[in-house]
């Protein structure tokens, strides 16, 4: 596996943090704010509450992660703030704006200026190359011809993949796939980055680098980034760390080493 050069990726400057205004005080601190969402997933005339009344706030610019045991409801709450589910209860506002009571046609066109999505799986397309993956994502949010292969190679630029561009996904690394996958994410500039445990797949190095990117994505540039993990590593980085359980948010604890 090619090795990583991390003095390639930019550094996390925890002083670049943007100054934030008690959310009292401003009306403009909300990236996320979930209220009251429920989850009831009906097969025949068996149901199951995957979620029981959550609620969640994340800041702009801030790394919100969400963990909890396996089934507790993460991937369905990640799922449902980015607009891919729809709760049975509660509602999601991003960016100021309530998703739920959206058309479909009004959330797809939000979702696609908004929200970068990274899944664990990387999800990219086989017999496309690096480049052409992030093109076609750049191209379904009116970004085309030249100015998307421009973009395309900024982007992985970006994330250390200048020379890959022309590599199909079996050519690549687990830790390069995932890194084409973050400059996917980023295509169009999107304010919100949701991820669903975007480091489960790689290596101790591989992981590092993602996590990296990813901070620096929030702290640097202003994003908000929310992550469903298990990895203990991508704690480093984070603002704020959730715990769902049951279906149930048991905490949303400030990280100890945000902020340093
Ligand atoms: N489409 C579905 N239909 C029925 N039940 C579902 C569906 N999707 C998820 N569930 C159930 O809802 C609960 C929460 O699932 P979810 O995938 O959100 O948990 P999770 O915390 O992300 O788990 P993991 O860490 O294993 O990915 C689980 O009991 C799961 O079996």
């Amino acid at each position: 596996m090619t090795a990583i050069d991390l003095t390639r990726l930019p550094r996390i400057d925890r002083s670049a943090q943007p100054i934030v205004t008690p959310a009292s005080t401003c009306c403009h601190s909300g990236a996320i704010a979930a209220t009251g969402i429920e989850m009831a997933y009906r097969s025949g005339s068996e149901s199951y509450q995957a979620l029981k009344g959550v609620d969640l706030k994340v800041k702009t610019g801030d790394i919100q992660l969400l963990m909890g045991p396996s089934g507790s409801g993460k991937t369905t709450f990640l799922s449902i703030l980015a607009g891919i589910l729809t709760p049975t209860g509660g509602n999601v506002k991003l960016l100021g704006e309530d998703i739920t009571k959206m058309s479909k046609k009004d959330l797809a066109q939000f979702r696609l200026e908004n929200i970068g999505f990274i899944f664990q799986g990387f999800n990219l397309f086989p017999a496309l190359s690096a480049l052409e993956n992030i093109e076609v994502s750049l191209n379904l949010k009116g970004i085309r011809g030249q100015a998307a292969r421009k973009q395309g190679l900024d982007l992985l630029a970006q994330v250390g993949l200048a020379d890959k561009a022309k590599n199909l996904p079996r050519d690549l690394s687990g830790g390069q796939k995932q890194r084409v996958a973050v400059a996917r994410a980023l295509g169009g500039d999107p304010a919100l980055i949701m991820a669903d445990e975007p480091t489960a797949a790689l290596d101790s190095q591989n992981g590092h680098a993602v996590t990296a990117l990813l901070a620096n994505l929030a702290k640097q540039r202003g994003r908000s980034v929310l992550i469903v993990t298990h990895d203990p590593r991508i704690m480093d980085v984070a603002d704020y760390v959730a715990e769902l359980e049951d279906g149930l948010l048991q905490s949303n604890v400030r990280h100890q080493t945000a902020n340093k």
